[in-house]
């Protein structure tokens, strides 16, 4: 690869330290964001997306710690852990000091887009004059001119007769607006990366296509790169250029999103696939995948995803795959952590089939199935029983 990408998070480890345990919630993360490009992170809830957003702006709080990794942001270290003398980690000498990653970094160089504006938006002032004054507080304008330029980021995020929203209050405007209000704010600064962490979650499908369609004419126009947090493979096929799939902590595959969508190599992906609608199903045949995402306190031994895996082998409960290239598209690596491709060769295919879990059964319940016992048999004792001969690493 030629340029250096603008993100580059690797081997990313963050941890809970809770009375009931380590939560791993991100463990052993990378992937990369280069100009211009809008890359997704998706999955369930409890896969990690939120954390890894928060660990790249260095937002997390305790009992949460980053514990391994390295972030790069246009080439330099903003966040890097090193051994110390006697053996404890440290903050590499290198990476930015907290100070400088508050003052330097967020905000200016990587915005934020959370899912509920209200939290973002204090209700007492008004739209206009908190964009304002993050204006005036990060671009160093004058009040005048901090004004003018609010009035034309409303505008420019679609907002009508922004003079006069400008005076109103959060609450005046509906939930689409004030997503806008934010998506003005993450760009009033002109970052080269956004995060945004579910945006259009909460809002109904027609809003939510007006702000895709927005941050695509947005994205073309300032050449500014997203990371895209979401749980929906419809929103990833709209607007991502490249997809990161997280099951765990981990990342299950990794493609461009086509590759994704038409050449899938994780049945993982396969299954959140089968969960989207399509015009060619109706809603009874539409279904959710079997079982519930374990903890991440305990996560199964082997590959995390074998109990609720319908391709799973008896290797699986083994062997931890890395994400490994498995296809090149051209030239653009397709990442799977799936052991049935031949790029790990560790005996797949004699490896009898799982019996008691999902092994042969169809992701796709039968109508009016719903319960059944062996459906909730697949939800029980996720974690498995064996811990013992695990590749875990
Ligand atoms: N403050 C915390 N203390 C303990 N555990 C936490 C904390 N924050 C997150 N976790 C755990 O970390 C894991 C990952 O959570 P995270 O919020 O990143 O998931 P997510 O993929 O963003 O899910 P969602 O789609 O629900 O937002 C979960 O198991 C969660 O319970
Ligand atoms: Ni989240």
């Amino acid at each position: 690869m030629s340029s250096e990408p603008l993100l580059r998070v690797e081997n990313l480890k963050t941890q809970f330290f809770t009375e009931a345990g380590t939560v791993r919630a991100v463990d052993g993360l990378s992937f990369e964001v280069r100009e211009g490009e809008i890359v997704g992170l998706v999955g369930e809830s409890g896969a990690g997306k939120s954390v890894a957003s928060m660990s790249i702006m260095g937002l997390v709080e305790a009992p949460g710690e980053i514990v391994a990794g390295e972030i790069t942001y246009k080439g330099e270290t903003i966040f890097g852990l090193e051994e110390g003398p006697d053996g404890e980690l440290r903050k590499r000498d290198d990476a930015l000091s907290d100070e400088e990653i508050r003052t330097r970094i967020r905000g200016n160089e990587i915005a934020v887009i959370f899912q509920d504006p209200m939290e973002s938006l204090n209700p007492v002032f008004t739209v206009g004059g908190q964009l304002r004054e993050f204006i005036e507080l990060n671009r160093g304008l004058g009040e005048d001119e901090a004004k003018a330029a609010a009035i034309d980021m409303l505008r420019e995020v679609g907002i009508p007769d922004p003079e006069e929203r400008y005076e109103e209050y959060p609450h005046q405007f509906s939930g689409g607006m004030r997503q806008r209000v934010l998506i003005a704010m993450a760009l009033a600064c002109e970052p080269s990366l956004i995060i945004a962490d579910e945006p259009t979650t909460a809002l109904d499908v027609t809003v939510e296509g007006q702000i895709l369609d927005l941050v695509d004419d947005l994205q073309a126009k300032y050449g500014t790169s997203f990371i895209w947090v979401t749980h929906d493979l419809g929103v990833v096929a709209e607007i991502c250029d490249r997809v990161n799939v997280m099951y765990l902590g981990e990342i299950v595959e990794q493609a461009p999103v086509d590759e994704l969508f038409y050449d899938t190599k994780h049945p993982y992906t396969n299954a959140l696939l089968d969960s989207i609608p399509r015009p060619d199903r109706t809603v009874t045949e539409l279904e959710a995948i079997e079982g519930v995402m374990p903890e991440a306190i305990t996560p199964p031994s082997g590959c995390r995803f074998h109990p609720r895996c319908p391709d799973a082998r008896e290797v699986c409960k083994r062997v931890h795959p890395e994400a490994k290239v498995v296809d090149d598209a051209g030239g653009e690596p397709h990442r799977a952590a799936c052991v049935q491709h031949d790029a790990f060769d560790v005996g797949y295919d004699e490896s009898p089939p799982l019996e008691g879990v999902a092994g042969g059964v169809s992701t796709v319940r039968d109508e009016g199935s719903g319960d059944s016992g062996a459906d909730s048999e697949l939800a029980a004792n996720p974690t498995g029983d064996d811990s013992g001969g695990g590749s875990r690493e």
